[in-house]
């Protein structure tokens, strides 16, 4: 299982990835724009000063074939040719996937609503597919189906993409889907601090301290 952060916060990648096992960071344009007009390529060299071994991905903007191919090849002179080209499954980026695979870049197929969307994806030879849950959950979709059939069909039909779920809101969705057999996943960072940082458990933790301190007059072991 891999996990990823869905964030470009040098801050909240440098504290995570001191606590859990980050795999790598994900990207969209969206998540650049709560940064502002930042220059993206050095932000990224920036986190991988932080954990060399994370992987990148990175979401091209250009929505024709030449412009994508374009996108990519600035992404990957930038940042090395081991960062993920994040490529949206229209009929465009499908047929785009097809010749960034020829050409050996690394992709990840993003913006998938569908599992048939996904399917092409696999097909045309995505390194990993990003579907989208809850926004999928939104559309009163059964994601857990959804991943399952995916799963599946990847293993049953031998491909070497790996399903890398994205969008989620809450971390019930995010273990609801690892347990359906997603390869990775790619979480928001509130939302794992939101488990960490969980009252409940640190008042357990107090008690437990609390209790050791009343027995023993000090608080350590
Ligand atoms: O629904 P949201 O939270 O905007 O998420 C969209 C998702 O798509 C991605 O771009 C993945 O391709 C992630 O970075 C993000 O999790």
């Amino acid at each position: 299982m891999k996990l990823l952060l869905d964030s470009i916060s040098q801050n909240e990648i440098e504290v995570l990835n001191s606590v859990i096992d980050c795999y790598g960071v994900t990207s969209n344009p969206t998540i650049v724009k709560k940064h502002g007009k930042i220059n993206l390529f050095e932000h990224l060299k920036e986190i991988k000063k932080i954990n060399a071994d994370l992987e990148l991905h990175v979401q091209v903007v250009g929505q024709t074939k030449e412009k994508i191919l374009k996108d990519a090849k600035n992404i990957v002179d930038a940042l090395g040719s081991d960062t993920f080209i994040k490529v949206p499954v229209d009929k465009g980026g499908l047929c785009t996937i097809k010749e960034l695979k020829k050409k050996g870049y690394r992709v990840t197929a993003t913006a998938i609503y569908s599992e048939f969307q996904a399917i092409l994806a696999v097909m045309n030879g995505a390194d990993y597919i990003a579907p989208y849950i809850n926004r999928m959950s939104n559309m009163e979709k059964n994601t857990v189906e959804i991943i399952k059939n995916l799963r599946r069909f990847i293993d049953h039909e031998k491909y070497s993409t790996q399903i890398l779920a994205a969008s989620f809101k809450n971390i019930g969705q995010v273990t609801e889907i690892i347990n359906a057999g997603a390869h990775a996943v790619t979480v928001n960072p509130d939302l794992i601090n939101e488990v960490l940082l969980s009252p409940t458990v640190n008042k357990a933790i107090d008690q437990f301290v609390d209790d050791w301190e009343m027995t023993f007059n000090r608080k350590e072991i």
